[in-house]
C-alpha cells in the first residue's frame, strides 16, 4: 500500500473563523486615522489575497493616499498579531478532523496567505500549531497563492503527494496551478459564485472531512 497523501490546509476562513479579528485591527486603524469603519461584509471580500492586499482594498475603500501602504501594512499587521486570538474562533469540528487525519497517519501542513508571525501567533492561541509538521505563509516566500509555489513547498517539505483544503477561489486556483485535488470548505469566505471554481469534493462540517480525504486518497 502506498503512504496516504498529506493533507494541507488553507487557515483564515477554512480553519478559523477569522473575520472579527481582521475587521477590528482594520478598523482601529480606520478610527486612528479619523475615518468611518468598514462592515464585516465588506472586510470580508477583502481577505484572500494576503495583509498587504488587504490593506490596499481598505485603503482604496477609505480614499488614503497609496503612498502609505507599506507605514499602514505594518502597523494593521503588528496590531493583527497582538489581537489575532480576541475574538476569532476555530470552525466546529476541526480539531477532531485534525486528530483522526493524523491519527491515521496523513501528514499535515498549511498555506496561508496570512503573515507569518501572526500565522503562528494564531495557531498557538488556539491550540492548533502542533498539528502541523510544515507551514507556508503569505511572506514565506517570494510568491504567494494562487501561485503554485507555496502550495508546492509545503507538499514537498511533507514529502508525499498532497490534498488542499480551502475555503476560496484563490485555494481552487492555487491547487489547479499545482495540479493537486481540492476539497472546498463551503462556510468560509469564498467571494465568487461555486460554479465559477472547481473543485473535486465539497464539505460544510468539519465531520464530514476525514471520509472525503479516504475516497481522495486512493485516487492520488
Ligand atoms: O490572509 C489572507 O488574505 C487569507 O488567508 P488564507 O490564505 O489563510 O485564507
Ligand atoms: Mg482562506
Amino acid at each position: 500500500m502506498s503512504a496516504l497523501p498529506s493533507v494541507i490546509f488553507d487557515l483564515d476562513g477554512t480553519l478559523l473563523d477569522s473575520l472579527p479579528d481582521i475587521q477590528a485591527a482594520v478598523n482601529r486603524m480606520l478610527v486612528a486615522e479619523g475615518l468611518e469603519p468598514l462592515s464585516a461584509a465588506t472586510v470580508r471580500g477583502f481577505i484572500g489575497d494576503g495583509l498587504p492586499v488587504l490593506v490596499s482594498r481598505v485603503m482604496a475603500a477609505r480614499g488614503i493616499d497609496a503612498s502609505r501602504l507599506g507605514e499602514l501594512s505594518a502597523r494593521v499587521g503588528a496590531d493583527y498579531t497582538a489581537h489575532a486570538a480576541d475574538q476569532t474562533v476555530v470552525f466546529p469540528g476541526v480539531i477532531g478532523a485534525l486528530s483522526q487525519l493524523r491519527e491515521l497517519g496523513h501528514p499535515l501542513g498549511l498555506c496561508t496567505n496570512k503573515p507569518y508571525n501572526a500565522t503562528v501567533a494564531v495557531l498557538k492561541a488556539l491550540s492548533l500549531f502542533d498539528f502541523f509538521s510544515s507551514i507556508i505563509a503569505g511572506d514565506s516566500l517570494p510568491q504567494r497563492k494562487p501561485a503554485p509555489e507555496p502550495l508546492h513547498a509545503v507538499r514537498d517539505a511533507l514529502g508525499r503527494s498532497g490534498i488542499f483544503v480551502g475555503d476560496s477561489e484563490v485555494d481552487a486556483a492555487t491547487a489547479g496551478a499545482a495540479q493537486m485535488p481540492f476539497v472546498l470548505f463551503a462556510d468560509g469566505f469564498l467571494r465568487v459564485p461555486k460554479s465559477e471554481i472547481t473543485f473535486n469534493a465539497e464539505f460544510e462540517h468539519f465531520d464530514a472531512l476525514p471520509g472525503i480525504i479516504a475516497q481522495l486518497s486512493r485516487l492520488v
